[in-house]
């Protein structure tokens, strides 16, 4: 049986904890009945250990099987990770939806993808990474009593991500305490104007207004400052051709969306300013998690 889910860019500027979209790299398991548990692990995590030993993926997994199964059965889990851990581009999430679907799949119980959310949303409280992850494309949601309300678009194939990727990891838990505890009313109503403006052009397909539409006063500032080269990057970005950059997550990743003919110059000239980041372009992602058995 085998699993896959794409990695996801939260926010998008103002949208905190509400907006996000899915991003053609994913992290794949292949899981198989075995007289022992074993584990290997392949791309991203490969060499860090706790990801062997203490497993988010595996206790998860675990909760949800030993509740839909009887049986006592041992697994092979064979990992393929392209979504670095730490970096913005929902991991945990990407782990989250997994565990959850493998649990189910591997019983051979059939799981409706809101469910899958739902029961998602119990392991990460903001709904703007599970969402995509499970349905693929953009997704605006909120939560209301314990479940998530959203609403989907695909993204066309005339746009690209081009990402920009740091080597340094940022806690989203540790990011989430340094923001501010209260906002001004100017702020919220920034924020909640730009995240409205920027879901009606995703929405319209009006490409030319995400610039307009992508500031933020409420995380970016706080969080891009522990990493000032950021602001920086997305300067560059904005010049060199995006539709908009932003934070990715609570980074350290940023994330640009650009036309897909100016993506090549766009990734060009972000390698050539900043070479010690990995920078790269990739497609977006409509599907959302994959199951095969
Ligand atoms: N492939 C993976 N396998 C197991 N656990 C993972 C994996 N990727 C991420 N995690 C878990 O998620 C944590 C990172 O989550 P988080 O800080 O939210 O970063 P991200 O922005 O990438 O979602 C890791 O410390 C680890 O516990
Ligand atoms: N809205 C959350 C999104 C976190 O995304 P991640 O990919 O960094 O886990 C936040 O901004 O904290």
């Amino acid at each position: 049986m085998k699993v896959s889910v794409p990695a996801t860019s939260a926010n998008l500027g103002p949208g905190f904890d509400c907006l996000g979209l899915a991003i053609s790299m994913k992290n794949q398991v292949i899981i198989r009945p075995s007289k022992f548990h074993s584990v290997s692990l392949k791309g991203e995590g490969a060499n860090n250990p706790a990801l062997k030993d203490n497993n988010m993926f595996i206790s998860i997994f675990n909760d949800f099987y030993h509740n839909l199964s009887y049986k006592k059965r041992h697994f092979r889990f064979e990992f393929q990770n392209e979504i670095p851990l730490s970096r913005g581009l929902g991991s945990s999430s990407a782990v989250i939806v997994s565990a959850i679907a493998s649990a189910y799949a591997i019983e051979g119980i059939k799981l409706e993808k809101d469910k899958l959310l739902n029961l998602a949303l119990a392991y990460e409280s903001h709904p703007d990474n599970i969402t995509p992850a499970v349905m693929g494309g953009f997704n605006v949601a909120c939560v209301q009593e314990n479940e998530v309300r959203y609403i989907r678009k695909e993204i066309p194939k005339s746009l690209k991500a081009v990402v920009v990727v740091p080597n340094r990891a940022i806690s989203t838990q540790l990011s989430r305490k340094t923001l501010p505890f209260k906002y001004s009313k100017e702020d919220t109503v920034f924020n909640i104007s730009h995240s409205s403006l920027l879901t009606a052009a995703f929405m319209a397909e009006d490409w030319e207004m995400l610039k307009h539409a992508s500031y933020d006063q409420v995380h970016q500032k706080y969080r891009m400052k522990q990493m000032p080269e950021l602001f920086d990057v997305q300067k560059t970005s904005l010049k060199e051709g995006a539709l908009m950059s932003t934070l990715s997550g609570s980074g350290s990743t940023l994330f640009s969306m650009s036309y897909a003919d100016d993506s090549k110059n766009l990734e060009k000239a972000l390698k050539l300013k900043f070479p010690h980041f990995k920078v790269f372009v990739a497609d977006f992602d409509n599907s959302g998690v994959r199951v095969e058995i």
